[in-house]
């Protein structure tokens, strides 16, 4: 693989990440996806590798890569466990602003919770996605990556879809290709959801996933600002809308390290 690169592995709510840290060499599509395959390599939804950002006042740079090799714009549980790296290794404390290929995002280092300040998602149009036989409508949601946000009525077909294979959507629309979140209501400003990531299939949380389906449960409770409980999978993330930007909150954690072998 890249015999004697040492690497640690972290998740957030269960969206799990090999971190390389400084000084890794540049990585290719192979590699990242040799390190994600969870029967052959580390297993990961996706690679953090640390590197400095040449931006004046920012110090480190997010390079973000998908489990199959692709490149992602913006990952929000990664700047969360990439925080979490930075603070572990003692390279960061209280807050820190960290480049991504979105642009720069500031996050907060808890003792359990890391947030990170991610602007303001703009929803740009509607959509539908295709799953089992059902076509389902959605909002399209951009927060720095491309997001498909479809809203469901009933827990049971929420639970009842299958998203070992990603939901069908207009590839005229989104030429890149989409994360899609499907959820539904559990009571005021908190609701359940599951997400088919773009390049790393079904995953048991996304923070920019979190982020865009707390943006369409806020609109649709008539309200700007606020915080949205979302439950994924792995667990809980807060979404917390101030009026200027909105804050992505929940525990980020390293749980391994070890070398590369050759
Ligand atoms: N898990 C992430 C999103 C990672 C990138 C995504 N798969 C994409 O291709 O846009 C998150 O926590 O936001």
């Amino acid at each position: 693989m890249m015999g004697g690169v040492r690497f640690l592995k972290g998740h957030g709510t269960g969206n799990d990440f090999v971190i390389l840290p400084v000084g890794t060499p540049e990585l290719t599509p192979d590699l990242v996806a040799a390190m994600c395959d969870r029967r052959r390599g580390i297993g990961g939804d996706g690679v953090l590798r640390v590197a400095p950002s040449a931006l004046s006042g920012v110090d480190w740079f997010m390079d973000y890569w998908n489990a199959d090799g692709s490149l992602a714009e913006m990952c929000g549980n990664g700047v969360r466990v990439f925080a979490r790296y930075l603070a572990t290794a003692g390279l960061a404390a209280g807050t820190v602003p960290i480049e991504t290929r979105a642009g720069v995002v500031r996050a907060v280092i808890g003792d359990e919770t890391i947030s990170v300040g991610m602007g303001l998602p703009k929803v740009y149009g509607d959509s539908s996605a295709r799953v089992g036989g059902l076509e389902l409508p959605g909002v399209a949601v951009d927060c720095g990556n491309p997001h498909l946000v479809c809203a469901l009525s009933d827990a049971a077909l929420l639970d009842s879809l299958d998203l070992h294979v990603p939901p069908g959507h207009d590839e005229e629309f989104y030429p890149s290709g989409v994360n899609v979140e499907f959820f539904v209501p559990v009571g005021d400003l908190h609701v359940r959801m599951r997400v088919h990531e773009r390049g790393s299939g079904e995953t048991l949380s996304c923070g920019t996933g979190a982020v865009a389906v707390a943006t369409v449960a806020l609109a649709s409770a008539g309200r700007d600002t606020g915080t949205v409980t979302v439950d994924v999978p792995g667990g809980r993330l807060t979404v917390t809308f101030d009026g200027a930007e909105c804050h992505l909150a929940g525990p980020a954690v390293i749980v391994a390290s070890g070398e590369l072998s050759a």
